[in-house]
């Protein structure tokens, strides 16, 4: 496939879901703050560098674990989003807190506050952050539930990333995963593919490895989120490893590794 110059091609706003397989070990249900720590100094960097970033966390072990117990436990809806949005709340803030002491100025937008989710749109008000950004904060949403009839359903960060990148004129989505990019029937990474061919590719949903609890995931989920949100603004979707060191930064100036899903 041919590999295009990736330097810098994206002025102005980028926006990244980190992966919650990324900043938290859904085996020990833990922040990886190791991680968490030199994913912020990344984006701190790209801050520092003129980059306006719109950061949306996964749940991780904080909110598909939560989610999941919920279920299991057929929780009374209004028991399940008071226990999810507890956690969840609790992972954004570390990261908040994380991302503030290196210097980001990150805003926290609940996602089951300012958003009304339809299926896989999340349709939110994206207004107040456009407004607030203006006076240089950094935006942070996540994977959240909410009130549907009656009952409580999850939006995740991978659809809430493509509208938001499609509100703020992103014209790039990274999603920071814990592979090194979508990886084919083959087993090997794709570097570039447009998003017509992935939905007729042969790839399949990989097992995931150890027993991540997951109540969304997958490459699958990714690619209904493009498929339901996607803009003519948003011109590429990238999927980095934010294990490795260096990914997020380089995928926020322009220039990451992984696969590239050209829209
Ligand atoms: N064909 C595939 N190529 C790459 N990854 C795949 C594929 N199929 C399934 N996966 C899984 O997708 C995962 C990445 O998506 P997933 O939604 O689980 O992660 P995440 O976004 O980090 O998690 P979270 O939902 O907590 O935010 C990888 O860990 C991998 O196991
Ligand atoms: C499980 C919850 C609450 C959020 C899911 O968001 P995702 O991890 O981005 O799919």
């Amino acid at each position: 496939m041919q590999t295009r110059s990736r330097a810098g091609r994206y002025p102005g706003v980028r926006v990244i879901k980190i992966g919650g397989s990324v900043i938290t070990d859904k085996r020990t249900f833990k922040l990886n703050y190791a991680i968490a720590n030199r994913i912020a100094g990344e984006i701190a960097a790209a801050v520092s560098n003129g980059i306006k970033v719109g950061i949306v966390l996964g749940g991780g072990s904080y909110g598909h674990v939560a989610a999941s117990s919920a279920r299991m436990l057929d929780a009374p809806p209004a028991d399940a989003l008071t226990l999810v949005t507890m956690y969840m709340f609790e992972l954004v803030l570390a990261m908040a807190d994380i991302l503030a002491s290196k210097g980001v100025k990150p805003v926290v937008y609940p996602p089951h506050s300012f958003c009304d989710p339809d299926g896989l749109v999340p349709r939110c008000n994206w207004n107040s952050v456009l407004r607030d950004m203006k006076v240089g904060v950094t935006p942070l949403v996540y994977g959240d539930v909410y009130a549907c009839g009656e009952s409580w359903c999850i939006v995740s960060g991978d659809e809430l990333a493509i509208e938001m990148a499609c509100s703020l004129g992103s014209p790039l989505v990274v999603y920071v995963t814990d592979v090194d990019g979508v990886i084919d029937a083959d087993g090997k990474v794709i570097d570039e593919i447009h998003v017509d061919e992935l939905e007729e590719s042969s790839i399949v949903e990989q097992q995931k490895t150890g027993s991540k609890i997951d109540v969304t995931g997958g490459i699958k989920r990714k690619l209904d989120a493009i498929r339901a949100n996607r803009c003519l603004t948003l011109r590429e979707i990238l999927v980095t490893n934010g294990l490795r060191e260096g990914n997020t930064y380089a995928a926020l100036m322009g220039h990451g590794s992984g696969t590239r899903i050209i829209l």
